[in-house]
């Protein structure tokens, strides 16, 4: 089943800057964070709390660790479809084609990981690259969790962080394929959904893509925007839990794909969660006197079962807001 998504008439505008709140630097509407950079932390808090999305360049991660999990991730998709249905069901993990949780379908094929226990039935040259990059990216996420942590004045530096350094962290990698779509004509204004609007409901992601186009995000006043792809930098989303756990101040971007006419994207995305038993609420630190959390008590377990049951559209947060 294929979805198509007419533009609206607003969407077909050319883009005018309507605002430039925060300071910093943008490649068009995207915030930049140059992890080198002195001021990386409150560039990274005005990026999570203006749009909860940003590009990071020098970002010191080795181009060999990434393009070896491409290339093993492209040796995948390109095998007969009876070669990666042995990888498993994508419910709850392994290769999935077309469908999207219950309700969705997109023009995609993926495979959803848990990281910290790689399929068997991938190649050991995917799962060896697989582990190396997990564990980078891992620490990676770690580190952007404490540069946030220190941006916000929160101690200890590891507030966030150790969310994810758990053993028992929720911690999932996939890989998304989109393969050329020829009847996604984005200049005639009609396109075919890759991946529908959503939220990731997770504390982070780090997604990584090939230099096809197709990512959108949502910007504060509606408007979808496109992100130019960059095989070199990273994009970072704030999840819906980092959302509760700021109690608001970041903002869970909502963000989608759409399909590509002529070229193939894959990406790799790295989603950070707390352990299961984990209770996810506002920071108390963060709390200001007198300041009520916005969201009603829930442990990771409780958010995941409920946000699983849910269409990707669904604002899965607002199901657990107080009035
Ligand atoms: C429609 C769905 C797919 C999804 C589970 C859900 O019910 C709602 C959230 C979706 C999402 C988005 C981010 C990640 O890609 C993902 C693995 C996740 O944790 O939540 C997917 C889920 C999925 O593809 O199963
Ligand atoms: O594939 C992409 O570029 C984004 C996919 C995504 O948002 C997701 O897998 O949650
Ligand atoms: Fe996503």
């Amino acid at each position: 089943m294929v979805v198509i998504t007419k533009l609206s008439a607003v969407e077909q505008l050319p883009i005018t800057k309507l605002h430039r709140p925060v300071s910093g630097n943008f490649a068009g509407d995207v915030p930049l964070v140059d992890l080198t950079s002195p001021a990386a932390a409150a560039q990274v808090v005005a990026a999570c709390e203006e749009l909860g999305f940003f590009k990071l360049t020098n970002h010191g991660i080795s181009f060999e660790l990434i393009d070896r999990l491409e290339c093993e991730a492209v040796k995948f998709f390109s095998l007969p479809i009876w070669k990666k249905d042995a990888a498993g069901s994508a419910a709850p993990f392994g290769y999935g084609s077309r469908k999207i949780g219950t309700w969705d379908f997109g023009w995609i094929e993926y495979l959803l990981m848990q990281a910290n226990s790689i399929n068997p039935a991938l190649s050991s040259s995917f799962r060896s690259a697989l582990s190396d990059y997990i564990s980078t990216i891992k620490n990676l996420s770690c580190e952007l969790l404490e540069l946030m942590a220190e941006g916000l004045g929160l101690q200890p530096r590891n507030i966030l962080s150790k969310l994810l350094m758990d053993e028992e962290s929720d911690l999932m990698l996939r890989l998304n394929h989109y393969p050329p779509c020829p009847s996604s004509q984005q200049r005639n204004n009609i396109s075919v959904t890759g991946f529908g609007e959503h939220t990731d409901p997770q504390v982070i992601s780090i997604l990584r893509s090939n230099n096809t186009s197709g990512l959108q995000i949502s910007l504060r006043d509606g408007r979808w925007v496109p992100v130019p792809p960059d095989q070199s930098s990273f994009f970072v989303n704030v999840g819906d839990s980092l959302q509760v756990l700021t109690n608001g101040r970041f903002r869970s971007v909502k963000h989608r794909v759409l399909a590509n006419s002529v070229q193939s994207r894959l990406s790799m995305i790295f989603f950070g969660g707390p352990p299961l038993k984990e209770r996810v609420a506002p920071l108390p630190l963060l709390m200001e006197e007198g300041e009520e959390s916005l969201y009603r008590e829930f442990t990771w377990c409780e958010y995941k079962t409920t946000a699983y049951k849910t269409k990707l559209v669904d604002n899965r947060l607002g199901l657990f807001e107080k009035n």
